[in-house]
């Protein structure tokens, strides 16, 4: 028998009304995640990257297909807490120190102050932010931030996590120490996780599954299963294996151009 997928996308389709007319995001996209995975989606500027993950995060509502998360429908898994989201800027509140930021989420849903700070201390070791829970986000570098808004992602731990180019902003340096942090803590949770990028050496880097898309409309034109270990040094982008993979996502971008 094999499991329910955690994300599963039937023939989605996703057009906005705008005040130009219709914008047809999502086509016919279909999709298995399966529990455990670490799925990038790359493609052009405006190919529906972001769109498809709010859709499986319930901020975006398909006009076509179906779509289930852990099973339910996204309005469902939103109402159960089902995943975490980490947006595109790190989005910290600056009149809260860093473990205020995180107990937010918790606060609303009614934590107690106890629960509130086991989790909050959890989520700081998972991130190695430990000792900056009193810190107010101005103090914390970009980096830094960035995985302070993980750890608020954590904070409720679903096994979901929902990643909006999380480092595009950061430059290379710390963005390589992100990518490595960001792979430990996948190893460490067991958490599904899908994660937007531009970036073709960070999906490779990154993924189990690396999903290419099209310019709009999105639609999907390679999924491509790593064969690449999970234990992954950094150097492991010079190897020849390393190498074949992101050439074939190049492929599929360029492909996904000739057929638009
Ligand atoms: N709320 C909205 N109303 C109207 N159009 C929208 C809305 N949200 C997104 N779009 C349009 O849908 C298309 C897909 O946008 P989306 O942000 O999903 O692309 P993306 O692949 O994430 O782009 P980027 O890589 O630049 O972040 C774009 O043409 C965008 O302008």
């Amino acid at each position: 028998m094999t499991a329910t997928p955690v994300i599963q996308a039937k023939h989605l389709d996703l057009t906005f009304q705008t005040a130009d007319g219709p914008v047809h995001a999502l086509k016919d996209v279909s999709l298995d995640i399966p529990k455990g995975a670490f799925v990038s989606f790359i493609g052009p500027s405006g190919c529906g990257k972001t769109t498809f993950l709010r859709c499986m995060a319930a901020l975006e509502h398909p006009t076509g297909g179906t779509l289930t998360v852990n099973g339910m429908t996204p309005d469902d898994a939103r109402q159960a807490r089902a995943y975490g989201y980490v947006f595109q800027a790190a989005g910290l509140y600056p009149w809260r120190t860093i473990g205020r930021n995180i107990a937010l989420p918790l606060e609303i849903m009614g934590y107690s102050k106890a629960e509130q700070n086991k989790r909050i201390a959890k989520v700081l070791d998972l991130v190695e932010l430990s000792g900056f829970e009193k810190k107010f986000p101005w103090q914390l570098s970009g980096g830094m931030q960035q995985r302070a808004s993980i750890a608020r992602a954590l904070a409720f731990d679903a096994d979901l996590l929902l990643m909006d180019e999380p480092f595009g902003a950061l430059d290379e340096i710390v963005r390589d120490r992100l990518n490595e942090e960001l792979l430990s803590l996948w190893a460490k949770t067991q958490k599904t996780i899908a994660f937007v990028t531009h970036s073709i050496p960070e999906a490779v880097y990154l993924s189990t599954h690396i999903v290419v898309m099209s310019p709009r409309p999105g639609r999907i034109t390679d999924v491509i299963e790593s064969p690449l270990p999970h234990e992954r040094p950094l150097d492991i982008r010079d190897t020849p294996e390393f190498i074949e993979i992101a050439h074939r996502v190049r492929e599929g971008l360029r492909a996904g151009y000739e057929d638009a």
